[in-house]
């Protein structure tokens, strides 16, 4: 779909009509093939410009159709039309230009922005290359560095860095539109000034350049871009997305095609770009990476087993809130508010505490206004130490101390003083949210909003409803995550809600391994062979190690009844390895400490070294059980970790506390380090073989049957024997539920 119109007389106004991005589907690529044709044969047209609807002017190839066959005129053909034809092409971009959407322009002759245009080709983010002639043309306009910071990372531009960069040759303060067709006129040598009557070369008023050469503007047509510097700067790019993209092969891809567009000439680099983007495109990192762009999009689309969703539930307004509480997470949480336009009430216990919070939150603001060359919002922020100050708040966010009964405590003081109709939010990372609002005096106000260190940085927030929580509370509370640029997912109320209800099962398999003879580097190395950013290790390390220990301590797991000497690894009725504890008594809580499963220089820092102390340590647990050690590979790592994941992540399905799997993918995407181009944990399962998981699993729980959460869950087994359906039939599969809600 291109709706064309001929306007000024001279002038064919192309708009890509396909909302809510104009994605170049085969309609809309049909509709410009035509348009531009008809612009050709038309001999009242002198030149054309191409826009969006609704000031978007595209946001790329429609990426549903990459999972099907596709049809329409391909990209490639239609945007060399547009670049060969005789008539100057204006790309009037508005909203965004992304992908194939900047493709499309770098194929016109010129480009005017908007000023709140953003640019950009982020189709690695898709585990893709911009291969309808963007890895050619775009390093023909801009330089091979600048093209390939922009081509790897899928940076997106503003209008104004577009500007200096050379991708556009004007902004516009206002309408794209109107500025494009004022160029288009000048181009064709129509003097739009209103001083010159004349049709001229050069206006000696507005010195507009009229009756242009085209040829020039024809990136293809420009020679490769080779300088002498040319192949370190590619080796440099390579080693460097090499080591940041851990094994995600887009990146890579990316490097070798920018290459080719300094070596080869534009034809020969065209067959190159199209080689790798086939290699990409029959990937399953790539279908990996287009599931999360989806998942990650489905997520805001909540829904509660009651009905409620997200499109027929109303948020309420949230302008004031309160935060209990400055310590790491109080802290992020407060900042994101503030950066989200949000008055706080930042409150803490004692004045000493208050005052180290007030300085961290003011410097965290500072520094990040400093960056963004604009001043701190700090009239948004009230510092103190009573709690009477929150009584005109719309809702509070409690990020009090891991500890139920101090938790409990500053929820019913809360009740004294809100405002009857404030939602009471908590912080706990895994605590049952029903209990905490059972000492309010309003239950359907209550919600869990899980935060992740440091939460002004980390996107994940899961929004926990209770039973009694209400769907409106559940709808402002994921309305305010989106507002603090949150990737918000609604989770049900159980112990460790999704995120490390799953993650604990993932920590108890990295540390069995442990015992059984591995080291904490070689785990830590095969996770960060599979794409994780960081092993689990050098996690906890950071961390650090007397969370866990409290907890456990909390939940009766350790207690004056274990033999200090030799801890039994046997409890509550399982298998139990009490290294982590055993580190903790030694005063090993990792990087704060300098000492954990790895040893820093001094306390704070980060850099994890080997410490031979630990491998002495793991030999003289091992001896003292009588375990002898084996050889554990990475493939064992990897398939005792992730599927120790995506099955409890099945028992999550089954018991309803996640809406999807994609829900569940998307926590681990944003939360835990899981590499996007493995697509999430269930994802990885899917993609493994679902009939591969439930066999190895079926292996493990047999050699290690101490361990029940290695069985095989119901839902897995059910999937399986109903043929292995796609990750997105698996919902339909889950039946016999009980409802949280
Ligand atoms: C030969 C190959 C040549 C080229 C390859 C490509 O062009 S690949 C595509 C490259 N483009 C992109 O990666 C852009 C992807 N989109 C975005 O980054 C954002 O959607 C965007 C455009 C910045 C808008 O963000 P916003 O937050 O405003 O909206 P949202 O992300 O929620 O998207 C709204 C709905 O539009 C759907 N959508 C967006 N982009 C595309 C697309 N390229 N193809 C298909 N669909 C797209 C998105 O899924 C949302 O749908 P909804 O059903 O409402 O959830």
């Amino acid at each position: 779909m291109a709706r064309y119109a001929r306007v000024k007389g001279s002038i064919a106004l192309i708009t890509l009509t396909n909302p809510p991005v104009n994605a170049l589907s085969a309609a809309v690529r049909r509709g410009i093939v035509e348009s531009v044709s008809r612009a050709l044969k038309d001999e009242q047209v002198k030149a054309v410009v191409f826009c969006g609807e609704n000031e978007k002017f595209c946001g790329g190839a429609d990426i549903k159709e990459f999972s099907g066959s596709m049809s329409g005129p391909p990209l490639v053909p239609m945007i060399h039309s547009i670049e060969a034809g005789e008539k100057p092409m204006v790309a009037a971009i508005e909203g965004v230009a992304l992908g194939g959407g900047l493709e499309l322009a770098l194929g016109c002759h010129y480009r005017v922005a908007n000023t709140k245009a953003r640019l950009g080709l982020p189709e690695v983010t898709l585990g893709l290359l911009p291969a309808a002639g963007g890895t050619q043309r775009l390093p023909r306009l801009i330089g091979i560095p600048a093209a390939l910071e922009l081509i790897t990372t899928g940076r997106h531009v503003s209008a104004q860095e577009a500007l200096q960069l050379g991708i556009v040759d004007q902004v516009a303060q206002g309408s794209a539109v109107q500025a494009a067709m004022e160029l288009a006129l000048s181009v064709i040598g129509v003097c739009v000034c209103m001083l010159c009557v004349y049709v001229v070369c050069v206006c000696i008023y507005c010195v507009c350049v009229t009756g242009q050469p085209l040829n020039p503007r024809r990136l293809s047509l420009r020679a490769p871009v080779w300088a002498p510097d040319v192949d370190g700067v590619c080796d440099a790019a390579l080693a460097q997305v090499k080591q940041r993209s851990r094994g995600a092969m887009a990146p890579v891809a990316c490097v070798q095609a920018v290459r080719a567009a300094a070596m080869l000439p534009y034809s020969k680099g065209m067959e190159r770009e199209r080689q790798l983007m086939d290699t990409l495109f029959r990937s399953g990192q790539a279908r990996a990476m287009q599931y999360a762009f989806f998942a990650q999009r489905n997520a805001g689309k909540w829904s509660l087993p009651n009905g409620s969703q997200w499109n027929n539930t109303r948020a309420r307004d949230v302008q004031r809130a309160g935060v209990i509480g400055l310590g790491t997470m109080g802290r992020g949480i407060a900042v994101s508010l503030v950066k989200a336009g949000i008055s706080v009430v930042a409150i803490e216990m004692d004045a000493k505490q208050l005052e180290s919070g007030k300085k961290a939150v003011t410097a965290m603001l500072q520094r990040d206004a400093q960056r963004r060359g604009v001043s701190p919002p700090l009239h948004l922020l009230t510092f103190t130490l009573s709690f009477h100050q929150l009584r005109d708040v719309d809702l509070v966010i409690e990020a009090v101390f891991e500890d139920m009964n101090l938790k409990k405590r500053v929820f019913s003081d809360l009740c004294k003083v809100l405002r009857a109709n404030a939602l009471i939010c908590t912080n706990t990372s895994g605590l049952n949210v029903d209990e905490l609002a059972a000492v309010t005096d309003r239950q359907p106000l209550v919600v869990g909003m899980h935060f992740f260190a440091p939460a002004h940085v980390m996107k994940l927030l899961e929004v926990v409803y209770g039973s009694r929580s209400s769907p409106e509370a559940v709808a402002t509370a994921m309305a305010l995550g989106k507002r603090m640029e949150k990737v918000c997912v609604a989770v049900g109320n159980c112990s460790g809600f999704v995120g490390n209800r799953m993650l604990k099962l993932y920590l108890d398999q990295s540390v069995y391994m442990l015992e059984e003879g591995a080291t904490p580097e070689q785990v830590d190395q095969a996770l960060e062979e599979f794409g994780f950013a960081m092993g689990i290790f050098k996690v906890s390390d950071l961390s650090g190690l007397d969370v866990g220990w409290r907890v456990r301590k909390a939940s009766g797991l350790i207690g004056p009844d274990v033999d200090p000497v030799k801890p039994s690894r046997w409890r509550l009725g399982r298998r139990y390895c009490p290294l982590p504890d055993m580190l903790c008594q030694q005063g090993r809580f990792g990087q704060k400490t300098g000492r954990g499963w790895y040893l820093y220089d001094s306390p704070g820092s980060k850099e994890a070294k080997s410490d031979p102390e630990i491998q002495t340590f793991l030999e003289d647990y091992r001896r003292k059980y009588g375990i002898i050690p084996r050889r554990i590979t990475s493939q064992e790592v990897i398939e005792r970790c992730a599927f120790a994941l995506a099955n409890e992540g099945f028992r999550i399905l089954e018991d309803r506390i996640a809406a999807s799997p994609e829900d569940i993918d998307v926590i681990y995407l944003f939360g835990y380090g899981w590499p996007r181009h493995r697509g999430g944990p269930m994802f990885y399962a899917g993609q493994v073989g679902l009939s591969v998981v439930l066999e190895k699993l079926e292996h493990y729980h047999r050699v290690h049957p101490d361990v029940p959460s290695l069985e095989p869950s119901r839902l897995l087994r059910r999937l399986v024997a109903e043929g292995s359906p796609p990750i997105q039939q698996w919902k339909s599969h889950i039946k016999n539920l009980r409802s949280h809600l």
